[in-house]
């Protein structure tokens, strides 16, 4: 007993006696808060990461960040050491004010999150079902004919079709075509939480006490955003859940997470309070991030337009002009996929992922790390690292694939990082993937894409440009959107008439 006492206490000793990771020095009280960057947070993070090394360490106040800009540190910390790394930070703006603390995605590690995450992870699974495949058929279809009709709005018909996706999965929702109630409150919602940035935008996430500032205080600005939020995270959270168990009672419900969990015999999946925030947190992690991800595969098609070219070459063997892909066609189109990972390579939409936090005191490569730390883990830097993808800031296709243009399975793929570490990885993630597949698919066997002329007659590019926050989304851009022939706008005028 007296031994092991000792050993603790120079344990202890021990590890309070090695020194933090590098990073910039703090001033006194505020610590490096001046270093915390506002916007385009990945390049500043992999600019301390060239100036200090691949794991940086930056402290506000009483609150430690450790930067992570490398791959191999980030699967050392958050996937072989994941009991320690799995919890969120403390979010006092987004969880406690705005009133987001039932969505898994914000929750700490422990037994709560546990019996949330094994309902999403019993409805996902480990691969793409085939009643996904038919869902996302169905509303891909219907985005290439809103597309035909209005090819101006192709962002707004991205978006509905995630909308559209995700509403029947976690309800079992058909949604209005245009203008439906539940979209208009979901996208409310959670374009609140996207307004709030990054956590720690917010200056009530670096000093908590701040959350009791009442709202007439003058600079409490916040509270009255969060109040409004808050009204939209109730809505969003009970509204579909409603609509969705009205139509299991009376017996229309359609399959979906919502259906598939009450009728489970495992009590701890189908009590009521797991099932609703399950639903509810897909539509916030879905919907803004598909949306963003298609995005940027148009914009790296319009800024590549030979790949493009090329890709639609591989469609007309695959497919040819006589129907719509099926996804049976992935097979057929390695092409393809090598640009979807290229462009999620380039601009992934979570750069930042989701920051992780420490639930014990640690010691890493000789460096310290506390309890509490929160973990950044900066996929847009690793997934830019020369060592990894050679000529990073290219977009070359042709890195994924073998000498007789099939996938390679031994090179890297960005879905590695993109959809985070560990125990919080993605649960949407394969049906993510199929997702930018059908839309990606659908799209460039169809239309041409094209970039505006400008007033000379130059097209105009799309820039890199990346927009801030939780989601980052491609700054706007247009995109002149034609069908490939008229047999091609036949076909998808055809498969609307079939779904409807
Ligand atoms: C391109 C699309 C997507 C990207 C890039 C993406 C990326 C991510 C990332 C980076 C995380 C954080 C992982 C971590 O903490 O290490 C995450 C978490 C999550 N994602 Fe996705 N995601 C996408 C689509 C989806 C879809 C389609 C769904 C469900 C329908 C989904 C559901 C979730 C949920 C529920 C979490 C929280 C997991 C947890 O905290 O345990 N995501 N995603």
């Amino acid at each position: 007993m007296a031994a092991a006492l000792c050993l603790a206490t120079w344990l202890w000793r021990e590890r309070n006696r090695l020194s933090f990771p590098p990073g910039p020095r703090p001033i006194p009280l505020l610590g490096n808060i001046a270093d915390i960057p506002v916007v385009k947070q990945w390049e500043a993070y992999r600019d301390l990461g060239t100036r200090y090394g691949p794991i940086v360490h930056l402290q506000v106040l009483y609150r430690h960040l450790v930067i992570v800009n490398d791959a191999e540190v980030a699967s050392d910390l958050c996937e072989k050491r994941s009991a320690v790394y799995s919890g969120r930070p403390p979010l006092p703006m987004i969880s406690d004010l705005m009133g987001w603390s039932w969505n898994i995605g914000f929750m700490d590690y422990g037994p709560v999150w546990k019996a949330h995450r094994r309902v999403l992870q019993r409805y996902f699974g480990n691969s793409i079902s085939s009643q996904h495949t038919s869902l996302l058929r169905k509303n891909t279809r219907l985005f290439l004919s809103d597309v035909l009709a209005v090819p101006s709005k192709f962002e707004d018909y991205i978006r509905r079709a995630a909308a559209a996706n995700v509403l029947t999965m976690a309800y079992g929702i058909d949604i209005a075509r245009h203008g439906d109630p539940l979209v208009v409150l979901a996208d409310k919602a959670s374009n609140s939480i996207i307004a709030a940035g990054l956590p720690g935008s917010f200056a009530v996430d670096w000093f908590p006490f701040l959350k009791h500032v009442p709202e007439w205080f003058p600079g409490a600005g916040f509270q009255r955003i969060a109040r409004e939020s808050r009204a939209l995270s109730s809505g969003m959270k009970e509204t579909p859940y409603t609509v969705a168990k009205e139509a299991v009672r009376e017996g229309r419900a359609h399959a979906s997470l919502v259906l598939d969990s009450l009728n489970s015999s495992d009590g701890d999946i189908s009590s009521d309070d797991l099932i609703k925030n399950s639903a509810g947190a897909m539509y916030l992690a879905a919907v803004d991030t598909i949306t963003a991800q298609i995005m940027s595969f148009i914009m790296a098609m319009l800024r590549n337009s030979t790949a493009c070219r090329k890709v639609q070459e591989e469609l007309n063997r695959a497919v040819g002009d006589a129907r719509l892909p099926e996804y049976a066609d992935r097979a057929q189109t390695p092409f393809l996929d090598a640009c979807i990972l290229e462009s999620c390579r380039l601009y992934p939409v979570a750069p930042l992922g989701v920051p992780h936090c420490t639930s014990q005191d640690d010691e890493y490569r000789g460096f310290r790390i506390t309890q509490g730390t929160t973990i950044i883990v900066n996929s847009w830097a690793i997934l830019r690292d020369p060592k990894r993808f050679p000529e990073p800031e290219a977009f070359k296709p042709e890195r994924y694939l073998d000498a007789n243009g099939r996938l390679d399975p031994s090179t890297e793929h960005p879905n590695i990082t993109m959809f985070g570490w560990g125990r919080r990885i993605c649960p949407g993630r394969y049906f993510a993937d199929s997702t930018l597949w059908f839309a990606a698919a659908g799209l460039l066997s169809c239309f041409n894409l094209a970039c505006e002329l400008d007033v000379n007659g130059k097209p105009i590019i799309p820039t890199e440009e990346m927009h801030s926050g939780l989601v980052a989304v491609p700054a706007p851009f247009s995109c002149v959107i034609t069908p490939r022939s008229e047999k091609h706008a036949e076909l998808v005028r055809t498969a609307q008439d079939d779904i409807e």
